[in-house]
C-alpha cells in the first residue's frame, strides 16, 4: 500500500528553486532514509510532502484535510526544543489529539507504549522544559509515535542523540516498518542509514540522485560526487557496514596549500 506519493513536486523558496521534479512513493513496510548534503532540500521535501510548504505538482498527503492528514502521518520536525512547561507524559499525549476521545484506554496505552519505547519512564513526570536537548528530542519522537499513524515522517530524528539512543531509534523505526508501517527520515549518519533503512533516497541540489537499497545506492562514485567523500560499504554479518575514509580528492582540492 502506498502511504505517500509525490509526483513532479517543485518547490521554490524566495527566488530560488529548491526542489525540482521529485517523484517518490513510500509504501507500507519501507524505512526510507532521505540523504543528502546540507542544503540539498531534505527538510523542504518533507515539509512540502506534508503540505506545510507551498509547492507545485502533487503530494497525496498535502491534498488531505488537516484532520485526515494527522491520522495518516506523524511529523517530527527538525527543531527539538520543547517550550511547554508540561509533564513529559502530557507532551507525549499531545500525539493523540488527532484521535477523538483523547482519554480512552487506547490513548493511554499508545502513550505508555511510546514512553517505554523511548526509555522515558524515569522522566515521565518531569517538566519537559527542564530536560536536556537529547531527552527533549526523545520526548518529541515519543509524541510522534503515540500518534500511531501508518506513516512517520522524521526530520533528522537521531540528531543530538547519544550513540545508544540513536541506534535504539533506528531499530524502532525499522521495527515499525517491519510491522507494516512506513517511515521516511532525513539522516546525515550514513552508517546508521545503511544499516537500518530498507531504502535510501539521495537528494543532490534539489533532485533525486539515487534511490534504492543501501548497498546499491552508496557506491564509491555517488559518495564522491554527492558527498565529496571516499568511503567503503561492505556487507557484514548484521547488515551493511559503512566506513568513511576521507574527503575525496576533488572535495579536498580547495583546502590544499599550493
Ligand atoms: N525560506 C527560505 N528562503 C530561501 N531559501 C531557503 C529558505 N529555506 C530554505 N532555503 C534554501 O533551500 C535549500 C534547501 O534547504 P533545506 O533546509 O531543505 O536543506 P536540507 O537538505 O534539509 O539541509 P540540512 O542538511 O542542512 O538540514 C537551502 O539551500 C536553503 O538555503
Amino acid at each position: 500500500m502506498t502511504l505517500l506519493s509525490l509526483s513532479s513536486l517543485d518547490v521554490a523558496r524566495g527566488s530560488c528553486r529548491v526542489l525540482e521534479g521529485i517523484d517518490l512513493a513510500v509504501r507500507a513496510g519501507e524505512f526510507v532514509g532521505l540523504l543528502g548534503p546540507n542544503g540539498a532540500g531534505k527538510t523542504t521535501l518533507l515539509r512540502a510532502a506534508l503540505g506545510l510548504l507551498p509547492s507545485r505538482g502533487g503530494s497525496s498527503l498535502a491534498r488531505m484535510t488537516p484532520a485526515d492528514r494527522a491520522r495518516a502521518a506523524a511529523f517530527l520536525p527538525q527543531a527539538r526544543e520543547i517550550a511547554w512547561p508540561m509533564p513529559v507524559s502530557a507532551v507525549v499525549a499531545l500525539g493523540r489529539i488527532a484521535h477523538p476521545g483523547m482519554a480512552a484506554p487506547r490513548d493511554r496505552e499508545a502513550v505508555d507504549r511510546a514512553i517505554a519505547a523511548l526509555d522515558l519512564e524515569p522522566l515521565r513526570d518531569r517538566d519537559a522544559t527542564t530536560l536536556s536537548g537529547g531527552e527533549q528530542a526523545r520526548v518529541l519522537i515519543a509524541r510522534a509515535l503515540a500518534q500511531d499513524t501508518p506513516l512517520l515522517v522524521a526530520d533528522e530524528p537521531v540528531a543530538g542523540l547519544d550513540p545508544a539512543a540513536g541506534i535504539r531509534v533506528m531499530q524502532l523505526f525499522a521495527e515499525l516498518a517491519a510491522q507494516g508501517r512506513g517511515v521516511v527520515a532525513s539522516l546525515h549518519d550514513l552508517g546508521l542509514a545503511a544499516r537500518h533503512c530498507t531504502r535510501l533516497v539521495v537528494l543532490d541540489r534539489g533532485r533525486i540522485a539515487a534511490d534504492g537499497p543501501p548497498m546499491q545506492v552508496l557506491t564509491p562514485g555517488l559518495l564522491a560526487r554527492v558527498f565529496g567523500i571516499t568511503a567503503h560499504l561492505s556487507q557484514g554479518p548484521d547488515g551493511p557496514v559503512f566506513q568513511p575514509l576521507s574527503l575525496s580528492p576533488q572535495a579536498a582540492e580547495p583546502h590544499r596549500d599550493s
